[in-house]
């Protein structure tokens, strides 16, 4: 709890507890509650990773890359994560934030979310609602590895969750995200994308990118470099 501060603008940590999950899952110990679910959450973490490889080749072709498998073939899936979230109950408080707003750092997310709402995304400088989805839909962010090799053209969605705002929302809050990253060792320099309108002029583009400690759009990264660089705003490390 309080440990984690996604909006480094904030002076206080999240009001939230989440536990990390790799894949294969023999690769950690997993605690004795979760034991159980081994073989349903590896099934998760496929049908996630089978999502997002979908979703990278539709970006390489969205950005009319010649090669479609660019990106999927730089995501072997050991960097991928599962997180396990708990926002637990909390009085009406319209004021306050649940979790910080931030973008995150992969190159996409897959989120599920258990009934209770309270996630928002910034869309054209307005906090929007994102109710939890339909059953059998998930929600999708573009991350920020993505953003960078995309040299800005995808944009990294920032999104928050506020505190309860009425009665149905004061109870514990699940969620789970699949955080699909970048192979350690990709190279993350920006694809030339020429032909596509941008959202952002690239001063924006660049001050956005200083916040998340990195100092340059065109910078040679790999994704691990990448992935430091995030952690390193966002925890302070
Ligand atoms: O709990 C949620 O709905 C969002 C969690 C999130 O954004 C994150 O862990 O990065
Ligand atoms: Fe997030």
């Amino acid at each position: 709890m309080n440990e984690e501060k996604l909006d480094t603008n904030k002076d206080e940590g999240d009001k939230k507890e989440s536990f990390y999950i790799a894949t294969p899952l023999s690769r950690q110990r997993l605690p004795a509650i979760l034991e159980p679910y081994t073989e349903a959450l590896e099934e998760l973490f496929k049908a996630c990773r089978e999502v997002c490889m979908t979703l990278l080749e539709a970006a390489a072709v969205a950005l009319k890359m010649s090669d479609h498998r660019y990106f999927v073939d730089r995501h072997n899936g050991y960097d991928d994560r599962l997180r396990l979230l708990h926002y637990p109950p909390s009085p009406i408080n319209v004021e306050a934030i649940r979790a910080g707003a931030h973008t995150d750092y992969g190159s996409f997310t897959v989120l599920f979310q258990r009934d209770v709402s309270g996630l928002q995304v910034l869309v054209d400088d307005r906090w929007i609602d994102v109710e939890p989805p339909a059953r059998g839909t998930v929600v999708v962010n573009v991350a920020d590895a993505l953003e960078f090799w995309s040299e800005g053209v995808l944009c990294s969605a920032q999104h928050r969750v506020v505190m309860p705002r009425t009665q149905n929302e004061a109870v514990s809050r699940f969620s789970i995200a699949f955080f699909c990253q970048p192979d350690a060792h990709a190279d993350l320099t920006p694809v030339k994308v020429t032909s596509i309108r941008r959202k952002r002029t690239s001063a924006q583009y660049l001050d956005e990118l200083k916040r998340k400690g990195i100092n340059s759009a065109s910078a040679e990264l790999t994704g691990g470099q990448h992935l430091q660089a995030r952690l390193q705003a966002s925890y302070g490390l």
